[in-house]
């Protein structure tokens, strides 16, 4: 750099210039103002610096993270090579196929949907933000999975509106079927920004372009079991009140059905919510219970067991993977048409909700057993009281309406689930090989 700039010192810009060199006096402004030249130079690259280092990707930056910050990720998209690779990713390959932009595509539940819907030959892309809220090398594994399948994810977020223009110019999507979000009830108390961006900003993000689009597509999306909240009518039913949120998770979600509700009154979008219930399986999410309940076991670390008040049993509707996959597919499939066009609503639309459980309570203690006995390892059980931290008691799902109209018919207990889990848990992990996030 000093080489250049030298050689820039030497050249006269003007002979005057080149003229007033010869005197001293003249020769030192002139290095003085070569020197403040210098220094301005210097001082806005400095600058320019310390702003790239702090407005840049938290992703690469090296001080610890700020998981409020994740949404400021900038990711690459667009392209002649990106577009050919979202449309052979979405191209439908069966008579009678869908187009879906699945969205959280390398989530647990996306990752396993969008394997099926590909498999059975439907048109699917994915969307995901790979964010860190659990380790995101098990994404990346999900991601390489699905490439085998041949669905491509496009990395992004749904709060990013230009880039969901754009994938609905390159692909006419059928459907969305809306994974995307932020899970998971007690991390609500550490992060509760990352629940307002993902549940419900992301989502109004997502239904602005897809009132827009032309044709709108038919939406189904992931509600929660945690609605019923301090509901205490057992099983819970879809008629029962949600107005008691036991946590800002809970919370999000129920907003999400009422967003829904406005987005189908006034736009005529076809929405569909489905309420899962503890979804648990092989490829699952490293923050829920029989999943770290799996690692701490193996590792001899004890683990907590939350019980309610008075001893009294804290108990999950816990349903398989499959069972779920088949629900999402069902929802799908017998979701009728969004009525609007151009933005208008043109006539009344279909707006559900549905149970998907498994109608099968199991308390947290008799998991504990199970995965005791499959992974031949006394569990270090150490009981605590329930924190008052966003978990309820018990769930139990009411899945009648989900029977009737979707087709929905659990078919795998939890002794039976749990065994494909810790199967696929010690093939994944192999011995240790990979840390268990
Ligand atoms: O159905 C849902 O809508 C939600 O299901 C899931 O929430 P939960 O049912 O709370 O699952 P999960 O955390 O695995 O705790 C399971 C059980 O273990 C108990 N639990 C938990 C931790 C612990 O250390 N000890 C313990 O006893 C705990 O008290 C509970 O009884 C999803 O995470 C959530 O994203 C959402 O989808």
């Amino acid at each position: 750099m000093s080489k250049q700039m030298s050689h820039l010192d030497n050249i006269p810009s003007t002979p005057g210039k080149f003229k007033m060199e010869k005197s001293p006096y003249v020769h030192n402004r002139l290095r003085w103002h070569s020197s403040l030249a210098k220094l301005t130079f210097w001082s806005f690259m400095f600058m320019g610096v310390i702003l790239i280092f702090f407005f840049r990707s938290p992703s690469s930056n090296p001080l610890p993270q700020d998981p409020s910050r994740r949404s400021l990720r900038t990711f690459n998209w667009g392209g002649p090579a990106w577009e050919k690779r979202v449309r052979s990713s979405a191209r439908i390959r069966s008579h009678n196929g869908i187009c879906v932009l699945v969205t959280g595509a390398a989530g647990f539940v996306g990752t396993h949907v969008s394997a099926a819907l590909k498999t059975r030959g439907d048109g699917v892309l994915g969307l995901d933000n790979f964010n860190d809220y659990y380790d995101p090398s098990l994404k990346r594994a999900r991601q390489a999975l699905l490439e085998q399948t041949g669905v491509y994810i496009v990395e992004g977020d749904i709060n990013d509106s230009s880039l969901l223009r754009k994938l609905f110019e390159v692909v006419a999507f059928t459907h969305v079927m809306h994974l995307a979000a932020q899970a998971g009830v007690r991390y609500a108390m550490e992060n509760p920004g990352s629940y307002v961006h993902s549940n419900i900003a992301g989502f109004v993000s997502l239904l602005e372009i897809c009132k827009s689009a032309n044709p709108q597509p038919v939406i189904v999306w992931a509600s929660s079991s945690s609605v019923y909240g301090l509901n205490t009518k057992v099983p819970f039913s879809e008629r029962d009140r949600t107005d008691q949120p036991a946590s800002l998770y809970a919370a999000t979600k129920k907003a999400g059905e009422e967003i829904a509700h406005t987005y189908n009154h006034i736009y005529g979008l076809s929405l569909t919510g489905l309420r899962f219930f503890t979804v648990y399986g092989p490829w699952g999410r490293p923050d829920m219970a029989y999943f770290f309940f799996t690692r701490d076991i193996l590792k001899g670390k004890s683990i907590s067991i939350f019980e309610a008040a008075n001893h009294g049993t804290v108990a999950r509707d816990f349903t398989y993977i499959d069972d779920i996959v088949k629900g999402c597919l069902g929802a799908l499939d017998t979701a009728e048409k969004s009525t609007g066009s151009g933005g208008k609503k043109k006539g009344p639309a279909q707006l559900r909700v549905y149970n998907l459980g498994n109608t099968w309570p199991v308390p947290v203690s008799d998991l504990v057993s199970i995965l005791e006995r499959l992974l031949n390892v006394n569990a270090k059980r150490k009981i605590m009281k329930l924190p008052r931290n966003g978990d309820v008691e018990f769930t139990h799902a009411n899945i009648s309406l989900a029977q009737r109209e979707l087709g929905y018919k659990p078919s795998t207990n939890l002794q039976s689930g749990l065994k494909k889990f810790v199967r696929w848990y010690l093939s994944y992990y192999s011995g240790g090989k990979k840390a268990a996030g």
